[in-house]
């Protein structure tokens, strides 16, 4: 049995039904709160997002969000994050005007390169279906994509790019016409997918399901 509340974090940063229904499906007690003392108690968080850096950030501090999400990840609960609610764990990002992140994990958000060096131009957004490959070797066991399989493919939607400081930070990445674009990445308590598991069919339902055996 899966240890119940899991709090879906509402900041007013889209998306929260669609990732709602997914948790429930594969059997998580889910939560939908913007409640600070709730989540710095929680049991475990999923941080969802849809939009820019810069409002998502203005909205997780003025409703008192970041600090309790500070506080709960410190105290080791174990965190998921979602697209834009992964690049906001970062230090930075260069989204419109230079915007400090929560900071949890070590590196900045840039915007995906659009001229590749044979002047081939990328097309941006990065929309649709990549597969995943495991970064240096890396095994996903005890992590979200434990049982995926490599090549497993899941659904993106993004024009900026989560880049760790730290190669060991990096558990999976895509490959976009060319550039290796952080996929997953994981620092102790803390995972964050820059696809949408709950628009990736059953390996996004695997993958929500791992987080909540796993962690
Ligand atoms: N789908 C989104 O909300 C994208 C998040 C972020 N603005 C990016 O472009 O990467």
């Amino acid at each position: 049995m899966h240890n119940p509340d899991t709090i879906l974090i509402d900041y007013g940063m889209g998306n929260i039904l669609s990732v709602k229904r997914a948790l429930e499906h594969v059997g998580a007690h889910v939560i939908v709160s913007s409640n600070p003392d709730l989540i710095s108690k929680a049991r475990r968080l999923v941080l969802p997002g849809v939009g820019a850096f810069p409002d998502a950030m203005e909205e997780l501090n003025h409703r008192g969000l970041a600090s309790a999400i500070k506080e709960a990840v410190f105290g080791s609960t174990p965190l998921l994050g979602i697209c834009l609610g992964m690049q906001v764990l970062f230090e930075t990002s260069t989204e419109f005007i230079e915007t400090s992140g929560l900071g949890l994990i070590p590196g900045k958000v840039t915007s995906i390169p659009r001229e590749r060096d044979d002047g081939y131009v990328r097309k941006i957004p990065h929309i649709g279906w990549s597969a995943l490959y495991s970064d240096c070797g890396k095994s996903w066991e005890g992590t979200i994509l434990k049982d995926l399989a490599q090549a497993d493919s899941v659904y993106f939607v993004h024009s900026f790019m989560a880049q760790p400081s730290y190669t060991k930070h990096r558990i999976a990445s895509c490959n976009y016409e060319g550039i290796s674009i952080p996929a997953v990445v994981g620092v102790e308590n803390i995972v964050a997918c820059q696809f949408h598991p709950e628009k990736s069919g059953e390996v996004g339902l695997r993958l929500l399901k791992n987080f909540l055996s796993e962690y």
